[in-house]
């Protein structure tokens, strides 16, 4: 690692900014100083220019104008490469760990010790182990990532970044997926790097994570800087004010009213390997599923959506009818829609346009005759580009062009305008796999808002997030996935987020 400079002179340095696609300006003169052994968070609503702001101090983007000064000096960053010989390093949302190889192996990827062609595994072993120890990590190396828990990969995948003894680490949403046991490992992990001297640009949409663990804050508002201030000397209401130009209440979503009847039921069946011994749905309720990553939430959610392994025996009603959907289209007949998480693997279509992924699904019920009724699927498109606040250039932008969490909302918004025109069920079952992932929090607070009233609308809601602040905050009742197996159901009375850690694992 770099030596420590003087507290009071900036490691890194931005100055005035810019950049634009297709002449719309994304960030507008932005300057940003970080020191070494701090860790400065960079917050912003969706669409607020975070991530083109990192992916320029990361050389994956070149800016329009401006400049960047490492240690006092000037540097032309038009690269990764450049980044990186400036002692920049990245680790992105997305964990880049092969599951397939061990720790050790994914630790030295790309750089492993070779005679003659072929790998050397004690000399590699060798430098993990030194690499591990050197930043305090104690992690079995010879075990394959794939058997090891999310919030750990995390941890190599950083650690990964650090190799090259960055003097400037960046990370992009670090916790996002990880229950909060996962992250308090992590964030142990960061303070050490942070007393080394390290320092640490975080991007995250959790201000209780910024409060708790940052040093620092700059608010990016439609691509300026709002605000730039210590931690110490603000508020949360004082960032989300600057963040979204209003406050947002911290409302309590659920429902104390009486439920209608029961629309999904399993009882005794096992899906994808987890066992579930009771799961129940009313009318007009929403129910959570909380579980670590991975723990088999997910395959629930697509087979009840007529997209996942069959369920194995049991007694199984889906919105009111017995037996599981056999296929996407026989849940959709049913009214039964699923909102899938990894959006771009799974529930948007890369290439298209924004309007294009809303409408994708609907066109069908929207046609006559095998022609588009374009009026009607224009309104749809705009209505739901307005309800959830969509941030785009036009509706005929490409969807790879919006930002991470507006994509997330295009993703919600297809299913409303599908359930607005195309279900012949009156009262649809919504299955919600990490609904809110990557969205700001006053886009947050609208999609809360919006799933409250299509329950109180008579809707039955199933969500599944590793989130349990938000499960805690939306849902009716909770069940625990542990061992395998959907378990312990908490009611409202008995919930808190350390209740929920206990039962979860
Ligand atoms: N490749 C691109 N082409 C066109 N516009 C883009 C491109 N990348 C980003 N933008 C636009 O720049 C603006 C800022 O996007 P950016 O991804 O930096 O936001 P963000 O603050 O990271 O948002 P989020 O919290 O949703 O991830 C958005 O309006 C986005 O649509």
């Amino acid at each position: 690692m770099h030596a420590t400079v003087a507290p009071a002179e900036p490691r890194l340095s931005a100055r005035g900014i810019g950049k634009s696609f297709h002449g719309h300006p994304a960030l507008i003169d932005v300057d940003l100083d970080l020191r070494g052994g701090e860790m400065l968070a960079v917050v912003g609503a969706n669409g607020a220019g975070k991530s083109t702001l990192i992916k320029i101090i990361c050389g994956a983007l070149r800016s329009d104008r401006g400049e960047i000064r490492i240690d006092g000096r000037p540097v032309t960053i038009q690269s990764v490469g450049d980044a990186h010989a400036a002692g920049i390093a990245v680790a992105h949302q997305q964990i880049a760990i092969i599951p397939c190889l061990t720790a050790a192996e994914n630790i030295m990827l790309g750089r492993e010790p070779l005679r003659a062609g072929f790998i050397r595994n004690g000399p590699l072993y060798a430098e993990a182990r030194r690499i591990a120890s050197r930043f305090g990590i104690d992690i079995a190396l010879d075990r394959e990532c794939g058997e090891l828990g999310l919030g750990e990969n995390k941890i190599l995948d950083i650690l990964k970044a650090l190799v090259s003894e960055p003097a400037i680490l960046i990370l992009d949403e670090p916790t996002a997926s990880l229950t909060l046991n996962e992250s308090r490992k992590l964030f142990a992990f960061l303070r050490d790097l942070k007393a080394q001297g390290l320092a640490i640009i975080f991007i995250s949409h959790h201000l209780n994570e910024i409060f708790e663990q940052c040093d620092h804050v700059v608010v990016l508002k439609d691509g300026r800087k709002v605000h730039d201030g210590p931690v110490a000397q603000t508020t949360p209401e004082e960032i989300v004010h600057r963040m979204v130009g209003r406050a947002i209440e911290d409302t309590d979503w659920s429902s104390s009213k009486v439920h209608g009847k029961v629309t999904l039921r399993l009882e005794d069946t096992t899906i994808a390997g987890l066992r579930v011994p009771e799961l129940t749905v009313h009318a007009g309720e929403v129910v959570g599923i909380a579980g670590v990553l991975g723990g088999g939430q997910t395959e629930v959610l697509e087979t009840l959506a007529g997209d996942g392994p069959r369920p194995v025996g049991g007694d199984i009603l889906v919105n009111g009818e017995p037996g599981c959907p056999r296929t996407v289209p026989d849940a959709i007949a049913r009214g039964v829609y699923l909102v899938a998480d990894e959006r771009l693997k799974k529930a948007l279509f890369p290439g298209l346009s924004v309007e294009e992924n809303l409408l994708t699904g609907s066109l069908a019920e929207k046609s006559r005759f095998g022609f588009m009724q374009a009026g009607g699927i224009a309104a749809a498109a705009q209505e739901a580009t307005r309800r959830l606040a969509i941030k785009c250039r036009s509706r005929g932008q490409d969807i790879l062009q919006l930002s991470g969490g507006n994509q997330q909302k295009v993703a919600f918004g297809r299913w409303l305008i599908r359930m607005d025109n195309g279900s012949r069920k009156a009262r649809p079952l919504l299955l919600l796999d990490n609904p809110t992932e990557g969205v700001d929090v006053g886009s947050k607070a609208e999609l809360y808002g919006l799933i409250r009233d299509l329950a109180r609308g008579g809707a039955s809601i199933l969500i599944a997030s590793a989130e349990f602040p938000e499960m805690l905050k939306l849902c009716d009742r909770i069940y625990c996935v542990a061992d395998k197996s959907i378990g312990t159901c908490l009611d409202r009375a008995d919930f808190s987020e350390e209740r929920l850690l206990l039962e979860v694992n």
